[in-house]
């Protein structure tokens, strides 16, 4: 008797779990929302059981497995992540309709598995809902923190670091040592944003400015992490990676904290200030439209490193990439630029209005490898896309990556012709015109663009053009390779050529013989 009560009660123990699992898995899997039943949602390619399209999200090249499915299914495409909707765009015409009619709604990111991370949590910009912080913020960063005077005033930093990196390919070259362009670019971009934003509490001699190197890296090797965290916190309500995350965010927390108080203690004039020290006014000022928080101030500055540091670099690495694998647009850049800048001095940012053909090359890198190949946002409402029903809540991922490279829209997508932009644009209807704006879109578009795209031009504008002036570059192995990897959710070279500077012109030398 007391076997059989064993046996029954083990039985009812198997026949719960096994209710409880398949209601879990219909409410995860099968059940439909609500709003969506009966209405016609954009096409969806062939799914597995369950997991739906997920696989699809973490092949190595995301933005190519994606950008295959959209050729064979179509631009507008409705995926499935478990439970989560996802809408995919990959050509301007849908992304015309999306940004002209839907921009508030699609102009939140999705909210943060880890509230209380400094590094993507939910006291940062990037990450904020479209809401009162981020409309407050958006108005500072284009009044004050990146408006084009501001820019202009910061001018004098960015040429010293313009020469401290030509002063190190000079040194390489005197030394006939190889380089990786990318690492270069990312030391000038990392010192550059670091003097504009915290320059006066961050010195490159007591090693603060390698240390904030250092956790901008750390951060950034865990954007891929934490997107997982947020899908399965979005899907089953769990928390993963928390420990890593929090303690990469900790140790932002004391860093940036430490140069807070620094900033505090020695409040600055009207001369010279930084990012910090506009973020700290407008903390201290008590008619402030929007309180922000020390958190705030702490993540928007992370945040700035983050957005603005690599993504550059990147780009100016895979342009350099693709110039030298170009002997004749090498040649018509030198040649521009010899021409205007003269034989004389070194480039600087006030003569890239005066170089076209340079700002089309540079125009070009970023067609062709755009470092952030997706936009993510979310459908705050239910809406209706080319006729197709989108319920609320659904991800929005536009790949700008597949967009750029439209056969339908671009001539020979796959290949670098920085001439195709010199063609004055064919004067042609009103909507045709805005969707070509919008089959170019490496900084996004709409509300949430990059705010620091003048900034990105200038920084590679500038890069490019030094190191086209100055020097000739040996490839090893005599060949560069084009593949691509995907670094945190940046595109990157999977091969970062190693490159020789060799001296072309020394800009110094001949004003030290002038004088
Ligand atoms: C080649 C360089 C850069 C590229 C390709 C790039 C690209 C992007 C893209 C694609 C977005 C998302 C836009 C969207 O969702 O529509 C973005 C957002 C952002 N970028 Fe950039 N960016 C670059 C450089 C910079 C720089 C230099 C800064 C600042 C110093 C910066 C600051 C930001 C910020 C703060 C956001 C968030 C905007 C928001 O959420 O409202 N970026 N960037």
């Amino acid at each position: 008797m007391a076997a059989m009560v064993t046996i029954d009660f083990q039985n009812c123990l198997v026949l719960l779990l096994l209710c409880i699992f398949s209601l879990l898995c219909y409410f995860l899997f099968f059940k439909k929302p609500k709003n969506s039943r009966g209405y016609n949602l954009p096409p969806s390619p062939p799914s597995l059981p369950i997991i739906g399209h997920l696989h699809l999200l973490f092949s190595t090249l995301t933005h190519k497995s994606f950008q295959k499915i959209s050729s064979k299914y179509g631009p507008l495409l409705h995926l499935r992540l478990f439970n989560v909707r996802l809408i995919l765009v990959s050509s301007a015409s849908v992304a015309d309709e999306i940004f002209r009619l839907h921009d508030v709604n699609v102009s939140s990111r999705d909210g943060s598995s880890i509230d209380e991370s400094l590094v993507f949590g939910s006291s940062g910009f990037l990450t904020a809902p479209y809401g009162d912080y981020w409309k407050f913020m958006k108005k500072l960063v284009a009044t004050k923190l990146l408006r084009p005077q501001a820019i202009e005033q910061s001018r004098g930093v960015r040429a010293e670091e313009l020469e401290r990196l030509y002063a190190n390919l000079l040194d390489k070259a005197k030394k006939n040592e190889s380089i990786e362009i990318g690492k270069e670019a990312m030391k000038f971009t990392n010192n550059t944003i670091c003097r504009m934003s915290i320059g006066r509490s961050c010195s490159e001699k007591n090693g603060e400015a390698e240390r904030l190197r250092e956790l901008v890296f750390k951060s950034f090797a865990l954007t891929k992490k934490i997107f997982i965290a947020n899908l399965l916190h979005r899907v089953f309500g769990i928390s993963v990676f928390r420990k890593e995350i929090m303690g990469v965010s900790r140790e932002c927390d004391e860093f940036l904290e430490g140069i807070l108080v620094k900033h505090e203690e020695k409040p600055e004039k009207d001369q010279d200030k930084d990012m910090m020290d506009l973020l700290l006014e407008t903390y201290r000022d008590e008619n402030a439209e929007y309180n922000i928080s020390r958190k705030q101030i702490k993540s928007f500055l992370l945040e700035v490193f983050l957005a603005g540091t690599d993504t550059s670099a990147q780009t100016t690495q895979w342009t350099m990439a693709e110039i030298v694998s170009n002997p004749s647009i090498l040649a018509r850049l030198r040649e521009e630029i010899d021409s205007v800048v003269g034989k004389t001095r070194m480039i600087q940012e006030s003569d890239i209005p005066n170089l076209p053909y340079l700002q089309v090359v540079v125009k070009e890198g970023l067609r062709m490898h755009p470092p952030a190949p997706f936009l993510t946002r979310t459908f705050r409402e239910s809406c209706e896309i080319k006729g197709f029903y989108v319920p609320e809540d659904t991800v929005l991922f536009v790949n700008v990556y597949a967009l750029m490279r439209d056969p339908s829209t671009w001539k020979d997508p796959d290949e670098f012709k920085p001439e195709r932009f010199l063609a004055s644009s064919r004067a042609g209807e009103e909507n045709e015109v805005r969707e070509q704006a919008m089959k170019y879109l490496p900084f996004g578009a709409g509300r949430r663009g990059c705010p620091g795209s003048s900034l990105a031009y200038i920084f590679q504008g500038t890069m490019i053009g030094l190191m086209v002036q100055c020097f000739d570059w040996k490839i090893e192995g005599g060949k560069v390779h084009m593949e691509e990897a995907v670094a945190g959710m940046n595109l990157t070279m999977a091969h970062p050529p190693k490159c020789t500077p060799v001296s072309r012109f020394d800009p110094f030398s001949f004003n030290l013989h002038k004088s």
